[in-house]
């Protein structure tokens, strides 16, 4: 027998009921996670991140289609505590010490893990006598993730579980959870910090308008995204100069502000070649297109249309 899919969604869709109508915050969202894997989940304000989590967790109800959690209803398998949860805010009282809250959480499970087994996974455990009030926001996600340990769950979840830390508390955090992971642990994450997809994930999901738009390696979404940076600068462009650098062949799109330009190309070579030939262009820089550049062609195609076309002309007249 073949080993479950830690998560199953089949064209699930939910439907709130807003002021102004129905919201359809999901809608027909296909998913499969393998055990093992540590998954980021992207997507704008609004994608329906949050809403594939909590029908993940049981929280919520698809409106229709299915989830299922290594086979199971999504409650079956939190009851069970094969799946737990970092989400970003609540959950904690701020008059207990950071032990009292990870071993209350631990009455709480027929079999927990060790309470100091988990707080040392998720590196508090030399404030284990503070006060959870008086924990930095860095230090009570870190309690957060000591409690979703606690039942050793073969999936966790995190929503945006770094929001707010500085750069160096989200990297220790997600140095933590890696090194979890490494033991076999699912992972699936909600984040807007597209570099923590680059550097943590081996699987980058991107969502738009509660739709998969991207699923693949960083590295492979990125290529999909195609092509390359040129920057350039150009003195007193013309309407005329920049339509003919927009009109090259691979050429996608055209930006930049007063003599600075960047434009995106599938045949870098060629496009470096014209500049320097046929135009007064110098200063040239060549970059491969990030991660973010791959979440703003996936993510808002026709919105990046438009504010390079406004870019292209501010550029040209001042
Ligand atoms: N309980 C609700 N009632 C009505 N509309 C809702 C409800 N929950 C979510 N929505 C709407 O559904 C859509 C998706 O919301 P969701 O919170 O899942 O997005 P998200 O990708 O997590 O966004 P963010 O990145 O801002 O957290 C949004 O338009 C949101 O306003």
């Amino acid at each position: 027998m073949s080993t479950p899919s830690a998560i199953t969604l089949r064209e699930v869709t939910k439907t709130f009921r807003g002021n102004n109508g129905p919201v359809e915050a999901v809608r027909g969202l296909d998913l499969d996670v393998r055990p093992g894997e540590v998954v980021a989940f992207l997507g704008p304000n609004g994608a329906g991140k949050t809403t594939t989590i909590d029908t993940i967790l049981g929280l919520a109800e698809p409106t229709s289609g299915t989830a299922e959690v290594f086979g199971l209803e999504p409650r079956d398998a939190v009851a069970r505590g094969l799946v737990s949860a970092v989400m970003q805010t609540g959950g904690l009282l701020k008059d207990l010490s950071v032990r009292e809250t990870v071993a209350y959480t631990a009455n709480l499970f027929a079999q927990p893990r060790p309470v100091d087994e988990v707080l040392s996974t998720a590196g508090i455990e030399n404030i284990t006598d503070r006060r959870v009030g008086k924990c930095s926001g860095g230090e009570q996600q870190r309690v957060r993730f000591a409690m979703a340990l606690v039942p050793d769950p073969a999936l966790l979840i995190l929503d945006e579980p770094t929001t707010g830390m500085d750069v160096n508390a989200r990297r220790s955090f997600w140095e933590a959870i890696r090194a979890d992971a490494e033991r076999g642990r699912t992972i699936l994450f909600a984040t807007h910090y597209l570099e923590e997809a680059d550097d943590w994930a081996d699987r980058v999901v991107m969502v738009r308008d509660g739709e998969v738009v991207a699923d693949g390696g960083a590295a492979e979404i990125r290529a999909r995204a195609g092509g390359r940076r040129v920057s350039f600068t150009l003195p007193q462009a013309s309407d005329d100069a920049l339509a003919a650098l927009r009109a090259l062949p691979g050429v996608t799109t055209l930006e930049g502000t007063g003599e600075r330009f960047h434009l995106v190309t599938g045949d870098s070579d060629a496009t470096a070649r014209h500049l320097l030939a046929n135009t007064d262009a110098h200063d040239l820089q060549i970059t491969a297109r990030g991660l973010e550049d791959a979440f703003v062609s996936f993510t808002s195609s026709q919105t990046d249309a438009r504010s390079t076309e406004s870019n292209r002309t501010q550029g040209a007249t001042s």
